[in-house]
């Protein structure tokens, strides 16, 4: 056990410094160079291997002799290189390899995508080979031209299907080549065809006549039809009257002319769908091939997760040790009881966790497992240890658990659970590792999929542990350019330490000097910047026809959204609140009323929420709170009444404390130890993300004017910005009073946009702010605005 433990750790260690193998901008401009010149040196020592093979035949021998001189350009490295390729190899078409070696380092160089190089060397290579077989008849004129494995394999296939036979083949591979690389078809042959022929008639018909020659330039696509119009001049009488009406208006000529000449017609109709797909490859696919797909990360790409060895191994050395004694002792009791209480046991079972074991009991057939459930207290009182759950019946199976704890407890550390490959492999987008079950597996849920979790326990029972384990989680898996978190803790010491990751990891109000708040006023703006942020990205989603973020991501990375329009990478933001029931107590609605709205709509852009109280009390998780919190962590609280609080069952106030917890996603609950992450340990993993390049400032949230910030009515027009004019032609022209289109139309920042609002308010463009709604606009038409503002 030890053992295997041991490997998973070393595996996970390598985790964070990902061996990649794409090469970097400077390995790809040496290769690139390499590749280059190689190619070129390829193609002078070709062309000038034709004129000095037969020279240079007697030295290929001697090869290392330095005395020896060859006539190649190249001396003796090109003699050796065009025999091998020419002679030895494909005669004349060896130059395919040259240019196609030349194209692959031009290709590296200028770092192109490198799908269109595939289908060069595929198709370049049958190209080769297809000459080379075709030079192949000529052999014995010029055994130079289709080189040693022509004449080979054009011998080979004549063995076999003859002359005939290998000339058939040949046209079939011409006509795969012409089909799938070149795309033409008979239609397209035709077309050129016909085109050719129009454009000599044309050409005879134009010297014969001056005046069409003018009509010709002037009208392009008229170039065809006119000669005809004038062919059939000399055959039917008709079409000579429309001629001179055709003169002063040449539109109508060509449409009478059509009947006559509709044959030729048909070629017009085969040309357009033939463009159609060729147009087919849309601006995004092109923008991929051309730059690759949007790398988030590219800003801080050297970027390094922190190493496993930061965190410390508390159970180092220690497996799981089973007390014999301990577990017979325990058996013996809880049969004892259910016999009292005439309950038979069939079968009995016992699973080792970290803090307390589970035993699973079969009763005999025939009792009701009402009747043990009914028991229940009775039973634990019996068994009068503190931390004893019964789970009357374990869900998904027909047993009965009795959990008992363990009399010594062991310490999950974060290091062991940071390690398990079910956190490393987890494909998650926010994944998060609380602990291990009883079953000592590691316990590993996604926050996204949650989608926000409500946490709460007794004072000194382990929540800030807790927060601490999501938050270490996240920084194991996530990078800076991903996931940003907004904290908040009242307690002014929890957090802090995430203030050494400000400019990687955390989000802040554009005013605000801490990242960390601490001020329940500033949570109330905080909330409300970060509902107008829900407001912004579900604008950005409905505009790119996304349903979650996820999706919405995926289409920016794939360039199919243009940042012009403010479409722009989301990251996730994860909101912690430390010691929520104090901030209820102090701002209730005001910030109630914006945590439910979050709670509520923020799911699927990306903002989650992480709520955590000392007091699980009805007033401070109130029944709207609960109803958007479907997951819910439980640490050991003081009463049935806090338990069922927060978890809508008896149970938490059984825990025995010290991270040891019970977590619900819905319905059934898990008890979990939660893992363990100190101090000390943190402050590592902040030192060595802080130490590290970050971006200049933290991610910065929406500006927020709280109420008392006032309405800026007393702007003055002197004060107005330079875009005033332009944003206020824009809001009355679309009918819109909103920022963000201010924001799109003039390329403008949130912050500027919104101050040109204010001023647009307080000239009475528009009317006042009506919270996630767009602004009445007040002025019906550029006239009413021109009015207003020369009224002033
Ligand atoms: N997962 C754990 N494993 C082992 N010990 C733990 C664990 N979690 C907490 N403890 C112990 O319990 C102590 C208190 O934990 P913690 O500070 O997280 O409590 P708390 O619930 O945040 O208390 P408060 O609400 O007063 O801040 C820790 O110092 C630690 O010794």
């Amino acid at each position: 056990m030890a053992r295997k433990k041991t490997k998973t750790k070393s595996k996970s260690t390598k985790q964070p410094k990902k061996i990649s193998f794409k090469l970097s901008k400077q390995q790809k401009i040496v290769l690139g160079s390499f590749l280059f010149l190689l190619g070129l040196a390829l193609l002078f020592s070709f062309i000038s291997y034709f004129f000095t093979w037969q020279a240079d035949q007697s030295t290929l021998h001697n090869l290392s002799d330095r005395s020896v001189e060859s006539q190649n350009w190249l001396n003796k490295f090109g003699a050796g290189i065009g025999d091998l390729f020419i002679y030895q190899g494909f005669g004349l078409s060896a130059f395919t390899i040259a240019v196609l070696v030349t194209l692959t380092g031009f290709y590296y160089f200028f770092d192109k995508p490198k799908k269109s190089l595939q289908s060069f060397w595929f198709w370049g290579i049958i190209v080769m080979l297809w000459f080379s077989v075709f030079f192949g008849f000529f052999a014995d004129k010029n055994p130079l031209l289709g080189g040693m494995v022509g004449f080979e394999l054009n011998d080979f296939l004549q063995d076999f299907i003859g002359m005939i036979g290998t000339i058939l083949v040949l046209v079939f591979v011409a006509i795969v080549y012409f089909a799938v690389r070149l795309k033409i078809t008979p239609e397209h042959i035709g077309q050129y065809l016909k085109s050719k022929k129009q454009a000599i008639s044309s050409e005879f018909n134009t010297e014969d006549s001056d005046e069409s020659e003018f009509v010709d330039t002037a009208f392009d696509k008229d170039n065809i039809e006119l000669p005809v119009e004038e062919n059939t001049e000399e055959i039917e009488e008709p079409v000579l009257k429309t001629k001179p009406a055709a003169e002063p208006e040449p539109t109508p000529a060509p449409l009478e002319i059509n009947k006559p000449e509709s044959d030729e017609n048909f070629e017009i109709e085969i040309e357009e769908t033939v463009e159609e797909e060729e147009v087919d490859e849309n601006l995004s696919t092109k923008l991929v091939q051309d730059f690759g797909e949007f790398d988030p990360t590219l800003e801080l790409s050297n970027y390094k997760f922190p190493s496993i060895e930061l965190l410390k191994d508390y159970t180092k050395g220690q497996s799981i040790t089973i007390d014999q004694e301990e577990l017979e002792e325990n058996k013996n009791r809880i049969v004892d009881t259910l016999k009292n209480y005439k309950i038979d046991i069939a079968h009995i079972k016992a699973t080792v966790g970290p803090t307390v074991t589970l035993y699973e009991i079969v009763p005999e057939a025939g009792v009701r497992i009402s009747k043990i459930k009914n028991l229940e207290d009775d039973i634990a009182l019996s068994l009068s240890a503190l931390g004893i759950r019964i789970i009357a019946p374990i869900p998904g199976k027909g047993t009965i658990g009795i959990e008992v704890p363990n009399k010594n407890a062991r310490i999950v550390s974060m290091r062991s659970a940071i390690a398990s490959p079910r956190f490393q492999n987890a494909e998650m987008e926010l994944p998060l590792t609380l602990g291990k079950t009883i079953s000592n597996e590691t316990f590993v849920v996604d926050l996204a999929k949650m989608p926000h979790l409500l946490m709460a326990g007794a004072t000194g029972q382990g929540k800030s542990v807790g927060l601490n384990a999501i938050l270490t989680s996240l920084l194991y898996k996530k990078h800076p350019a991903e996931v940003k978190f907004v904290l908040v803790d009242p307690k002014k010491v929890e957090l802090t330490l995430f203030n050494k990751i400000e400019r990687h990891y955390l989000a802040k109000l554009p005013d605000s000097e801490e990242a960390i708040i601490t001020d329940n006023a500033k949570v109330i703006n905080t909330l409300n910047s970060l509902c107008i942020e829900m407001d912004q990205r579900y604008d950005l989603l409905k505009n790119a026809m996304a349903r979650n973020i996820k999706e919405y991501n995926a289409k920016f990375k794939k360039r199919k959204l243009n940042p012009n329009d403010g479409h722009k990478f989301l990251p996730y933001i994860v909101l912690v609140i430390d010691e929520f029931a104090d901030l209820i107590m102090t701002a209730g609605k005001e910030v109630e009323t914006p945590i439910a709205r979050l709670a509520q709509l923020a799911r699927a852009i990306g903002i989650h929420l992480i709520v955590a109280t000392q007091r699980p009390s009805v007033n401070v998780i109130t029944g709207i709170i609960k109803a958007n919190f479907p997951a819910r962590i439980a640490f050991r609280v003081t009463s049935k009444i806090d338990s069922r609080t927060i978890l809508d069952s008896q149970g938490a106030d059984q825990l025995i404390g010290r991270g040891d917890m019970l977590f619900t996603q819905g319905n059934s609950l898990v008890r979990i130890q939660c893992a363990f992450v100190d101090t000390p340990e943190v402050e590592k993993i902040t030192d060595f993300i802080g130490a590290q390049k970050a971006y200049p400032d933290a991610h910065l949230l929406p500006e927020y004017v709280g109420e008392e910030g006032g309405t800026s009515l007393d702007i003055d027009a002197s004060d107005r910005d330079a875009l005033f004019m332009d944003a206020a032609e824009v809001i009355v022209t679309a009918q819109q009073g909103s920022a963000s289109l201010l924001q799109r139309k003039l390329k403008l920042g949130y912050n500027r946009a919104g101050r040109i609002i204010d001023q647009l308010e307080a000239a009475g463009v528009v009317g006042p702010f009506e919270g996630s709604k767009a602004r009445q606009v007040l002025v019906n038409d550029m006239n009413g605005l021109h009015q207003l503002l020369n009224n002033e």
